[in-house]
């Protein structure tokens, strides 16, 4: 890269310093429209941060390697992305965030899509840098406000499942692969029936060999439906519509409403206009809308790589899905407990506060717009409800897949398990009591009088996954105040 310092003029043709190019200005004060963005870069030896810096701002917005004279048929300093800060990430030597301002002109409305080709688009390729992650977003209100959100979101989910007070359970059905589809709905059937709200395809289940999607969404619905019979409980099922074309996927979207389905589910890998897609078709059918965050760890878990999933959830939440997977902290996927905190937030307040311990970078202002359920699935079980309960207290999806079906009393009693575990929690917590301290207690007393519950404390309650988190936040420590 060209050197920062003295250079030719700013219109000189050749290559310039993308900083000298007006991509590093630390003067600059980002507007409230502006979209910012902080990445951590991580500069090839020898190339100097700043300029680093600058050259992620330029081809994440405008600029190319050299200079071209059409720029000068734009207002180029308006389009132009500034770099305003560059630190040194606390504790990670050659690691530094660099925050970034971009104008809302540069954006479509309401396109998930063009937002990630500026802001991700080329610039992860580019050779002065060993690695760069995209760790926080802010998104501001003008831009927010063009999109439409979960919808349904929190609250109108929960008027239409008529379910208040406490965590919605729910289960995916395993094993992932290869049951037919009457299994299946066996399996469905005696989840919802012992207790559970929903239970869910695996984000691999589609239309395969052994089981097409017909059949299961027919045997599906027929689980449910017999379940909701006899529990006088609204159940669910969330019905896999993700498929090779658009077109396939409205086809199994309207089969799911058409049979009565209160939600379908995608995979985040269907891509952002398919999410966006999916999501205004739910608004407009009435069905919620599950999203399975599927091959999300490929480029959200590595610190000096990717996308952290925080700005994953605010992409979420404005491309409109009512739930999606955000993490355990106990189960078996990593899950750091303040980073998942800090999706948590990000996924249901209204007014996300800058928080660095658990890596939010900016104030995030959701102006109203619905909150997504966070789910917290992937290796839980009965005996963690304490911790899961004062993790992420009621306005989240807790999903036992193992914790339900290997339960070794059955199906049912797996489900009974988790729903006596939630209710009993739920209720030593509304009586003010120190549940999270207490919870082994609590569960063991409850186990007395409900024998699935015992005995998925004798299978599983010593089960942890004691793992050092790779994606903790990075912050500098706080320093301590003299007395
Ligand atoms: O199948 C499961 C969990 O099954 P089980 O409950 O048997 O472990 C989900 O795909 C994971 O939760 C995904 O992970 P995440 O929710 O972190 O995206
Ligand atoms: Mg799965």
């Amino acid at each position: 890269m060209a050197n920062t310092e003295s250079g030719p003029g700013r219109w000189d043709p050749g290559v310039q310093s993308y900083a000298g190019m007006g991509y590093w200005n630390p003067d600059y004060v980002p507007k409230d429209t502006d979209v910012l963005a902080v990445f951590r870069v991580t500069p090839q030896d020898g190339v100097d941060p700043i300029e680093a810096a600058a050259a992620v701002a330029g081809e994440s917005s405008t600029a190319t390697w050299t200079v071209v004279w059409t720029d000068r048929l734009t207002a180029n300093s308006h389009y132009q992305a500034k770099a305003y800060k560059c630190e040194e990430v606390p504790g990670r030597p050659g690691e530094y965030f660099a925050y970034i301002a971009y104008d809302i002109d540069l954006f479509e409305e309401a396109s998930i899509a063009n937002l990630t080709s500026s802001i991700i688009g080329n610039v992860f390729g580019f050779k002065p840098l060993k690695a760069l992650r995209l760790e926080d977003m802010r998104i501001p209100v003008a831009y927010v406000k063009t999109f439409q959100g979960p919808a349904h979101g929190i609250v109108m989910e929960r008027e239409h499942l008529n379910k208040y007070g406490r965590p919605i359970l729910g289960a995916t059905v395993k094993p992932k692969l290869g049951l037919s589809a009457r299994n299946y709905g066996r399996v469905i059937y005696e989840a919802c029936k012992g207790g559970l709200d929903f239970t869910k395809d695996d984000e691999n289940i589609n239309s395969q060999p052994f089981m097409r999607w017909r059949d299961r969404f027919l045997f599906s619905m027929e689980g449910v439906n017999k379940a909701m019979a006899e529990t006088g409980e609204i159940k669910g099922h969330y019905l896999n519509i993700t498929a090779g074309t658009m077109e396939e996927m409205y086809e199994r979207a309207e089969f799911a409403r058409d049979l009565g389905s209160v939600i379908v589910m995608i995979d985040l890998t269907i891509g952002y206009t398919a999410i966006q897609s999916m999501a205004n078709w739910c608004r407009k059918n009435g069905v919620l809308l599950h999203l399975h965050r599927a091959g999300h760890s490929t480029y959200t878990r590595q610190k000096t790589h990717g996308v952290s999933f925080r700005v994953i959830s605010k992409w979420v939440r404005l491309m409109g899905v009512d739930h999606v997977h955000a993490g355990t902290v106990v189960g078996k996927l990593e899950g750091d407990p303040a980073t998942t905190r800090g999706f948590y937030d990000t996924l249901r307040l209204d007014h996300v506060p800058t928080n660095p311990a658990n890596g939010i970078f900016f104030d995030q202002d959701w102006a109203s717009m619905p909150g997504v359920m966070p789910v917290a699935s992937g290796g839980i079980h009965a005996g963690q409800m304490h911790q899961l309960i004062d993790l992420f207290g009621d306005d989240v999806i807790l999903q036992f897949g193992g914790g339900t079906i290997g339960h070794p009393l059955g199906i049912a009693a797996g489900a009974e398990a988790n729903r006596v575990a939630c209710e009993v929690m739920v209720k030593a917590r509304n009586e003010g009591r120190d549940f999270l301290n207490e919870g082994p207690d609590i569960l063991k007393a409850a186990a007395k009088w409900n024998r699935p519950l015992d005995v998925a404390l004798t299978t599983w309650g010593d089960i942890t996954f004691d793992y050092t988190s790779t994606d903790a936040p990075d912050v500098a420590p706080l320093a301590t105040a003299s007395v």
